[in-house]
């Protein structure tokens, strides 16, 4: 057990590729604290696929043995989160269990979106920055323009940023010297009851759940009965450690102190993020303030491509959703589709990430439905529905009226694109809040609808300003507006996995980009096959698909055996993919790429 006065405990917060898991290691290799033969690059991020922890969103920690230029020895518990706006969640979370944090920039880019975002989840925790200025080792460096940036933009003091590079090693011992200079050391009375924040959880096939816990006052032992006290389960305490970065158990973990504990629990669910350990007989007056849990704000339906994959499927995302309790998802029947499941995310990227690994590591093709936000249906008769899945929109005579989510998106970009920025969000249903400049780069704020986000605005913002452009969300609240389910007919039959919410005003041209779109994607047939967008009883686009007249090989004229047999396997093997609604078969990509939208 250290001594209070010599601990800190800090996190490093950055834009994404502002070089965090850089200066992570920096830290961890210039205080010896995995001998050299060992270290690898992005250390803190590597562990994660080796310790199986799932997706590489949590957040990590590491304890620093610190021998400071004051002659005195310190603890430093270092936890580095992740950097993406999906996941900005875990950030406020490994917030509240430091004192401080490390604000890295990229001194040959600047100040960014997350950056920003990143502050201000700061200030909210009431945190300690100590502004780190990156990459001095490039030439197109400019500390000095960073500064005023940093002072300018967000409006914190720069005068006491460390120019560093993560890469070289230089400023490295500067930047622990600041930490035990500026950084605040934890509080707490070791002989109070145990109070301990519950911080993150994940699972290890070996050791069922890992608790990591931040100690605030009291002592944890091994073989201690403690109980979770939103949970009220107990458990027995078998393991106790701490992270250098492996596993290494100790005695007892004491205030101020960061560490895990294992006590045979079997799922990450049982624990709660947020929640207070305390010991079972002896209890603490009450709990820490928890964190709100992370809810899912994006929904979509995974389906096999093959039906008969179904149970592999359902095998895949259990196993997935044993490690993070984020992810959510109940079992769907659609009439096109078969059996699948509609699953919840924190954002687009944990969407992605998830159906990556599903047919990436489990080896299922998957057809991803429409993602969708939730909306609150207020019917007629008083009553309020939450609606996950556009497909289960009632009747909309029975409907009083429909609100959607709404953010606050904060973009920065060079002042060249701003132009194309602008319509973007004003395309997307985007109300502008706030335009301001800090030097040749503009910051716009908008309110928009989450719907016009999930699908492809990030991807388009990237487009249209060349990759220049940084993007941060919060979600505000709920707001009325005009909105419609919007069914695709094709052959006059709904498939429901293309239904989606749209607003009136858009509707017609949204319907015409979509109907435009699967004329393209739908191979042809032996039959003219109409495709239609309709709202309600009412069509409002419409395009035909002409009969096939030839088969696939007959432009191979003159009977080269090879290429025939070739092109008529690279068609069955299409047809594998794709799936049969009435008569006509729908490839795979039809169902992301006809809802991309242009603007
Ligand atoms: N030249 C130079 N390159 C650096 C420095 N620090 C980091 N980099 C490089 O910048 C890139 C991003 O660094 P990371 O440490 O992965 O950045 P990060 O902020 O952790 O990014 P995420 O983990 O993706 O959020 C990598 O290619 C690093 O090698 C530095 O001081 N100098």
């Amino acid at each position: 057990m250290t001594d209070l006065t010599h601990i800190r405990n800090f996190s490093i917060v950055a834009h994404i590729d502002h070089g965090k898991s850089t200066l992570a290691d920096r830290l961890i290799q210039a205080t010896n604290t995995v001998p050299d033969r060992d270290m690898k690059e992005q250390l803190l991020d590597a562990m994660d696929i080796e310790r199986e922890r799932g997706i590489t969103i949590k957040a990590n920690t590491v304890r620093i043995e610190y021998d400071a230029l004051d002659g005195q020895h310190y603890v430093l518990n270092l936890i580095d989160t992740p950097g993406h706006v999906d996941f900005a969640y875990e950030v406020s979370r490994s917030m509240r269990a430091v004192e401080g944090s490390l604000l890295v920039v990229d001194s040959t880019q600047g100040v960014e979106a997350q950056t920003l975002a990143n502050v201000y989840q700061a200030i909210d925790a009431d945190h300690e920055l100590i502004p780190v200025f990156n990459k001095i080792d490039l030439p197109a460096s400019d500390i000095d323009r960073v500064a005023e940036q940093v002072e300018d933009v967000i409006g914190i003091d720069a005068s006491g940023a460390i120019p560093v590079s993560a890469k070289t090693g230089e400023g490295i011992r500067d930047v622990l010297e600041s930490i035990i200079a500026n950084l605040p050391p934890p509080e707490g009375n070791r002989d109070a009851p145990l109070k301990a924040m519950l911080v993150d959880s994940w699972y290890d096939a070996y050791l069922g759940v890992i608790v990591l816990v931040r100690i605030k006052d009291g002592v944890l032992k091994k073989g201690d009965r403690v109980r979770f006290m939103q949970n009220g389960t107990v458990h027995q305490v078998d393991r106790i450690g701490v992270f250098k970065p492996s596993m290494q158990t100790v005695d007892d973990l004491g205030p101020g102190e960061i560490g895990f504990l294992t006590a045979s629990i079997k799922q990450v669910r049982d624990t709660r993020v947020g929640d207070t350990i305390t010991h079972e007989k002896k209890p603490c007056d009450g709990p820490l303030p928890g964190f709100k849990p992370s809810q899912p704000v994006v929904f979509c339906g995974l389906f096999p491509v093959d039906s008969a994959e179904f149970e592999d499927l359902r095998d895949a995302i259990d196993k997935l959703a044993l490690n993070d309790a984020s992810f959510s998802y109940e079992m769907e029947t659609s009439a096109a589709l078969g059996f699948g499941f509609r699953c919840g995310f924190l954002g687009l990227l944990h969407l992605e990430v998830i159906r990556d690994r599903i047919e990436r590591e489990y080896d299922i093709e998957l057809i991803t439905t429409a993602p969708s936000v939730i909306y609150h249906v207020f019917m007629k008769d008083g009553t309020k529905i939450d609606l996950h899945n556009p497909a289960d929109m009632p009747d909309l005579t029975h409907v009083d009226h429909v609100e959607e989510p709404r953010i606050k998106a904060t973009i920065l970009v060079p002042d060249e694109f701003l132009g194309d920025v602008l319509k973007l969000c004003q395309d997307r249903r985007g109300i502008q809040e706030d335009l301001t400049y800090a030097g040749s780069r503009a910051m716009v704020v908008y309110d928009l609808p989450l719907n016009e986000v999930v699908f492809d605005f990030y991807d388009r913002l990237k487009s249209v300003t060349k990759g220049y452009a940084s993007f941060d969300y919060q979600l505000t609240g709920y707001r009325q507006d005009n909105l419609v389910k919007m069914q695709i007919l094709v052959n006059e039959e709904p498939v429901d996995a293309l239904s989606m919410m749209v607003h009136r005003d858009r509707a017609e041209m949204r319907g015409r980009a979509m109907c435009e779109k699967l004329k393209d994607l739908i191979p042809r047939h032996m039959f003219k096959i109409p495709i239609q967008a309709a709202i309600g009883g009412k069509v409002i686009a419409r395009e035909t698909l002409a009969a096939l007249r030839k088969d696939v090989t007959a432009k191979c004229y003159g009977g080269d055996a090879t290429r025939k047999r070739k092109l008529l396997d690279k068609q069955k093997a299409g047809k594998k993919k794709m799936r049969q609604f009435g008569k006509v078969d729908i490839p795979q990509e039809a169902f992301i790429s006809a809802l991309k939208m242009d603007s």
